[in-house]
């Protein structure tokens, strides 16, 4: 059974205190579509306090020790939490209950791995001395924090790729500013309270919500954010990338996933993972498997068993201990993808399973004999959608993998060494998956992609590297 479990009007997180707005935007439970809560709408003026609290808490010294044991202590605090947590985003995503408690672990592991990681940022000994008239001399970089970093998240993982930016932002000694995506607000303000409460100075972090469009701008307008760290469409990421100018910017964009299933690989285990990873969060997901490439001497074999896997998915009431699959987060998200299904089916796929809407919920669905020109293959689908093609030769597949505007990830099955260390050189991505689906992640990898899919990269470690300056000393001895 659905329940309502905020019931609340969110203020914006200024300095450590709730900020009450009245104009307010509505937040609705994904699946029973009631109001789940309300948050702030911001002006101008609110987002400009907020960086200005932020670059003001800069200031502050936060020791590296001390960034550690806030982290930790965050991530402990979620923890203890952990069911809480877990049914607001069942309400606001509308993600069934066990993923969600995935999610809420993985995000106490990326404050934890974060936490870790501000005890060891480091920069290198330089040997100046050995150019020609600098042997007195020696040097050595450190990594200095930018210092005011505005976070600005999407939809649909909105407690762990929160916890990708906030983690690694304050690790290395930044401030933030977060703007969480209007549809799914309410786990990155409880967090910020989580915050306060593991001893995170005032100002540190500030959530501020409203309107993408215009709190995005004037965030954008203010020149004391010194860095962007966005994830989301490509479309929004262009403006990001054409407003910020000449300050950092990292991108975790789009993909149309790719996985490859050669006809040496074990093909149970290839449908049961690729069934599990196409249709996870109903396939809102940027790694989640869209196009599957599968060798022609097996094609019939696998699609039968992809098919059994994905029909065994259960679909329903995201609550309900027993369901797979929730709904989309909008029906008209739905109404999309049911449109280019069909019109994929009238240009000539086949449907193999699926293929039905209702209202949000979009069924889990398979077409085969897909055309690279299709919708459904050449676009980001962001649903629960898996077109299979296939392939006669290892040349020919890595050619119609890279056939594509997008490079975040790709999986392949396969048990042949030099195939897949062939793929690995030759396919254009940030991470290839072998013997796994392209939806693989664990949240200390580097995470980022290539062409339209962004610039930068996650994971704590690395996005450290996107949030400090490298900055070298000299001395003359
Ligand atoms: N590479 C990755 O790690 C991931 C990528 N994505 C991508 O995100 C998209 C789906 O998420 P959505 O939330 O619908 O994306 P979106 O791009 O519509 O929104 C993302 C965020 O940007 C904000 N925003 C909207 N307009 C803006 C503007 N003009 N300036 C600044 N900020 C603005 C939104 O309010 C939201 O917080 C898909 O394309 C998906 O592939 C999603 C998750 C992970
Ligand atoms: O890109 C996404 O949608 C997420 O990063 C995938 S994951 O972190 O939830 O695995």
């Amino acid at each position: 059974m659905a329940v309502n479990t905020t019931n609340q009007t969110y203020g914006l997180w200024i300095n450590g205190v709730w900020k009450e707005k009245t104009e307010v935007l509505e937040v609705l439970n994904k699946y029973t579509q009631n109001v789940e809560a309300a948050i702030a709408r911001s002006e101008k003026k609110d987002v400009d306090e907020a960086v200005e609290g932020a670059k003001e808490a800069y200031k502050e010294t936060f020791s590296a020790y001390d960034r550690y044991l806030v982290l930790t202590n965050t991530a402990r605090l979620l923890l203890e939490k952990k069911e809480e947590f877990a049914r607001v985003l069942v309400a606001e995503v509308g993600k069934p209950i066990r993923d969600s408690r995935v999610e809420v672990e993985r995000a106490a592991q990326t404050l934890e791995i974060s936490a870790e990681e501000a005890k060891r940022i480091h920069g290198e000994g330089v040997p100046v001395e050995s150019a020609p008239g600098s042997e007195n001399r020696m040097a050595f970089t450190l990594r200095v924090p930018v210092g005011v970093v505005a976070a600005i998240t999407p939809f649909n993982v909105p407690l762990n790729l929160v916890c990708h930016k906030i983690g690694p932002a304050l690790a290395a000694g930044n401030a933030v500013v977060l703007k969480p995506a209007e549809v799914t607000p309410l786990c990155a303000l409880m967090l910020a309270e989580v915050f306060k409460e593991a001893g995170l100075p005032d100002g540190r972090l500030q959530v501020i919500t409203g309107d993408g469009a215009e709190v995005g701008g004037w965030l954008l307008e203010n020149q004391d954010v010194k860095m962007f760290t966005f994830t989301g469409s490509p479309r929004v990421g262009e403006i990001i990338r054409q407003k910020a100018g000449l300050r950092k910017v990292s991108l975790e964009l789009g993909n149309n996933s790719a996985t490859i299933v050669h006809k040496d690989a074990d093909l149970d285990k290839a449908a049961a993972l690729i069934a599990n990873k196409s249709f996870n969060n109903a396939g809102q997901v940027c790694i989640s498997v869209q196009r599957v490439y599968v060798h022609q001497d097996v094609k019939t074999p696998f699609i039968q068993l992809l098919k059994d896997k994905t029909e065994q998915l259960q679909t329903g009431d995201p609550l309900d201990e027993t369901i797979d699959i929730g709904p989309m987060i909008r029906q008209a998200e739905a109404e999309r993808v049911e449109e280019w299904v069909n019109e994929a089916v009238s240009d000539g796929a086949t449907l193999v399973t699926g293929g039905s809407r209702n209202g949000a919920f979009y069924e889990p669905t398979i077409l085969s004999d897909v055309k690279r020109e299709m919708k459904v293959c050449k676009q980001e689908v962001f649903g629960p959608v898996v077109g299979i093609d296939t392939y006669a030769t290892i040349d020919e597949v890595i050619e119609q993998v890279n056939d594509s505007d997008y490079g975040l990830q790709a999986g392949l099955f396969t048990n042949d060494l030099a195939f897949a260390m062939k793929a690995a050189k030759e396919i254009e991505v940030g991470g290839l998956i072998v013997n796994d689906a392209s939806a693989y992640r664990v949240d200390h990898m580097p995470y980022g992609g290539v062409k339209k899919s962004g610039t930068g990269k996650e994971g704590p470690r690395y996005a450290i590297e996107e949030m400090t300056e490298e900055r070298i000393i000299v001395l003359n001895l």
